[in-house]
């Protein structure tokens, strides 16, 4: 049995069902991603995993207790850090973490968390003077000062610098090395598959895929693409590879997709052909590719 399960979760807004049928398990000590485009029903998700919201149907258990039923206990167990982390301008980061803390009866020590985070030099700063990338690490130690066996991270790096983004990351990785189960919450694919073990793509309330980001790129009709510069004779060769899906020749280009192996295959069976590739490039698809596919969308907008 996983630390989380969810099994056909339904929740409506008035008439407006927000998640329509998701069911997931995340296992202790992973980290989970949950991603979608905007609207696709990720925080309402989330929010109903930490006992926020009521589902309107479906079950949840969180280390085997019901988020609405055991709401108190749930407390000390899941540590939430929710989208938009807002905490009144003066307070300053000790009191807010001595504050928090303070709600727990086994907190975690929020000094060591204060330093570990990288706000120790910031203490005695106020919370209206701290940067983006500070406030969200204050909001990650707030999260994680309950001492919680599961943390849940919403849309954590929205709005961040490039350089902030990848601390936070390396952040989440030393939460996870602590034994912390993570669910993050995400429209960034780069993010989900530079951390997520596994990940659920939800589309419009529902689950479109489950699997290791390698397992939904593989999914990728052409996983891998290899292309190089048209010599004539080699579809016919190519087309013959079990390891090739496509080939396109577009002008001067030729694009062979297909799975793994693919470039070795493509260069030794035009070896073979005594046929000589030039400008031989290989790529391979990548989360946005496999959430392209599995959903018609891009997973963000062009801005
Ligand atoms: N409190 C609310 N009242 C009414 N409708 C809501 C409410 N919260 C969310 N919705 C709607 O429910 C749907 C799912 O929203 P949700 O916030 O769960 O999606 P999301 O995937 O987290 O998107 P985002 O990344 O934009 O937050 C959306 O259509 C949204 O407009």
């Amino acid at each position: 049995m996983g630390i989380i399960e969810i099994t056909g979760l339904r929740k409506l807004y008035g008439r407006q069902v927000a998640v329509d049928d998701v069911s997931f398990t995340v296992e202790e000590g992973e980290i989970f991603g949950v991603v979608g485009s905007n609207g696709a029903g990720k925080t309402t998700t989330v929010e109903c995993v930490s006992g926020l919201r009521a589902a309107d149907g479906g079950t949840i258990t969180v280390t085997g207790l019901d988020p609405r039923r055991d709401r108190a206990e749930l407390r000390r167990r899941v540590g939430v850090q929710l989208q938009d982390c807002s905490l009144p301008d003066k307070l300053k980061v000790g009191e807010a973490l001595d504050l928090y803390a303070s709600f727990y009866d086994r907190p975690a020590d929020w000094r060591e968390l204060m330093e570990d985070v990288g706000l120790g030099p910031k203490r005695n700063t106020a919370f209206a003077k701290l940067s983006g990338g500070q406030r969200q690490r204050l909001s990650i130690a707030l999260a994680l000062v309950g001492a919680p066996r599961v943390a849940i991270l919403d849309e954590l790096t929205t709005g961040l610098d490039p350089r902030s983004r990848r601390e936070t990351w390396e952040l989440i990785e030393h939460v996870r090395a602590r034994g912390v189960t993570i669910i993050l919450v995400t429209h960034f694919m780069e993010e989900a598959e530079r951390l997520c073990d596994r990940l659920a793509v939800i589309d419009e309330g529902r689950v479109a895929a489950i699997g290791t980001p390698a397992d939904l790129v593989a999914r990728v009709d052409g996983g891998q693409r290899v292309t190089f510069r048209a010599v004539s004779g080699a579809d016919d060769v190519l087309r013959a590879l079990p390891e090739v899906s496509g080939v396109v020749r577009d002008g001067d280009t030729m694009t062979v997709t297909g799975k793994e192996g693919l470039l070795l295959a493509v260069t030794s069976a035009l070896a073979a052909a005594g046929l000589v590739p030039m400008d031989l490039r290989t790529e391979r698809a990548t989360l946005d590719d496999a959430f392209l596919s599995l959903t018609g969308h891009a997973a963000t907008d062009a801005s």
